[in-house]
């Protein structure tokens, strides 16, 4: 008799340690990050979802607020080969069931195999794998939760003012992680963070310089409020997305987008840049890819794969990454796309300077 079940939509039923107790379900994916375990489960892009760690040792430097990207776990569940007491401990305070003594290694295989799939878990005394399989029979796909952004964005608008105020940037908060933030404020710029579903008047009442979609958890689909606000502000004022937001701004200008077998979800994901043919690595979260990319020029690749990294338009002041250039976790290398974003209200200005001395 074990004390936890994991029940999978290919109609597996493994068994566990159970590390928190509790019933849960969600979509089941992976990260190979070897470290950033907090950074991971603090994302709001994981909003449900079951997170599997492909490293076997989780929690082995602690648990440190700092490092934090928002105020609590988002993933529904966490699955490893061993996590620490210490991380129990705070999944627990967070009343986020775990369960570790499991092969990973084969659960990585079945979602590289048969795609990232639903799945149910039930952990505690007594549970039984029909408890799992409950579970899993009222777990919706992850397009089905179509108010997703509602779970993870910021209730009203916030501002963070750095005195500099270079730059005003509106950052829609489809789940943004606080490294983004952080990152625009580090360069000098304020920041008004808004809901996903802010509205054309209250964009229009901050003015700002850019316009910065977010990432977020589930389907781009679903964010239709945000993708409205690209629709009514381009060629009005420079646009800027990660992730989601790369996803969100490119079906507003065209784009589609679909959803991949099992998605990127770790710290070395290496990207070309298709002018300069560096390449460099990235930390990447995501389960849905920009297939056509609209209105936009695909300017980044990802090496494994040739999904599209980047996506830029000049003339219209648009620059999107579908990976993670804030990194917490993962590599520093595409901090500079910050400053890329806040050059082009250089451009803005100068136009605005030319075209009024003209
Ligand atoms: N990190 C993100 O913004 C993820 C974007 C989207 N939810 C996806 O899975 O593709």
């Amino acid at each position: 008799m074990s004390d936890a079940y994991l029940a999978l939509e290919d109609g597996r039923v493994i068994e566990a340690r159970g590390r928190v107790p509790g019933y849960t379900r969600g979509e089941l994916v992976f990260t190979t990050a070897y470290t950033g375990y907090e950074e991971s489960l603090t994302d709001p892009s994981y909003e449900e979802q079951v997170l599997t760690f492909s490293y076997p040792l989780i929690g082995n430097y602690g648990v440190r607020t700092e490092r934090f990207e928002s105020d609590r776990v988002h993933p529904r569940a966490a699955i490893a080969r061993e996590f620490t007491d210490e991380v129990v401990e705070w999944l627990d305070e967070q009343s986020v069931p775990a369960i570790d003594h499991i092969d990973t290694r084969e659960l990585v295989t079945a979602i590289r195999e048969e795609g990232a799939m639903k799945c149910g878990i039930a952990v505690g005394d007594g549970v039984t794998p029909e408890d799992a399989q409950e579970e899993l029979s009222k777990c919706k796909g992850m397009s089905e939760h179509v108010d997703i952004g509602s779970q993870v964005s910021t209730p009203e608008a916030v501002t963070y003012r750095t005195g500099d105020g270079d730059a005003h940037v509106a950052l829609v908060d489809c789940g943004a992680k606080g490294s983004i933030v952080d990152s625009l404020l580090e360069r000098g710029a304020d920041v008004t963070v808004l809901p996903y579903d802010a509205t054309v008047e209250d964009v229009e009442e901050l003015s700002p310089d850019v316009l910065f979609i977010s990432n977020g958890p589930g389907d781009p689909a679903n964010f239709t409020q945000a993708q409205n606000l690209v629709e009514e502000f381009v060629g009005e004022i420079p646009l800027a997305g990660i992730c989601l937001g790369q996803q969100v701004v490119a079906r507003a200008l065209g784009g589609t987008t679909e959803k991949m077998d099992f998605g990127h979800r770790g710290v070395n994901q290496p990207v070309r840049d298709l002018r300069s043919g560096k390449v460099v690595m990235t930390t990447q979260n995501h389960g849905y890819t920009v297939d056509e990319p609209g209105n936009l020029n695909v300017t980044q690749v990802n090496v494994n794969d040739g999904t599209a990294e980047g996506l830029e338009n000049d003339d219209l002041n648009v620059i999107t990454r579908q990976y993670h250039p804030e990194a917490n976790p993962g590599p520093n290398d595409s901090l500079a796309f910050f400053d890329d974003v806040l050059a082009m209200t250089d451009a803005k200005k100068q136009t605005a300077v030319a075209s009024s001395s003209d």
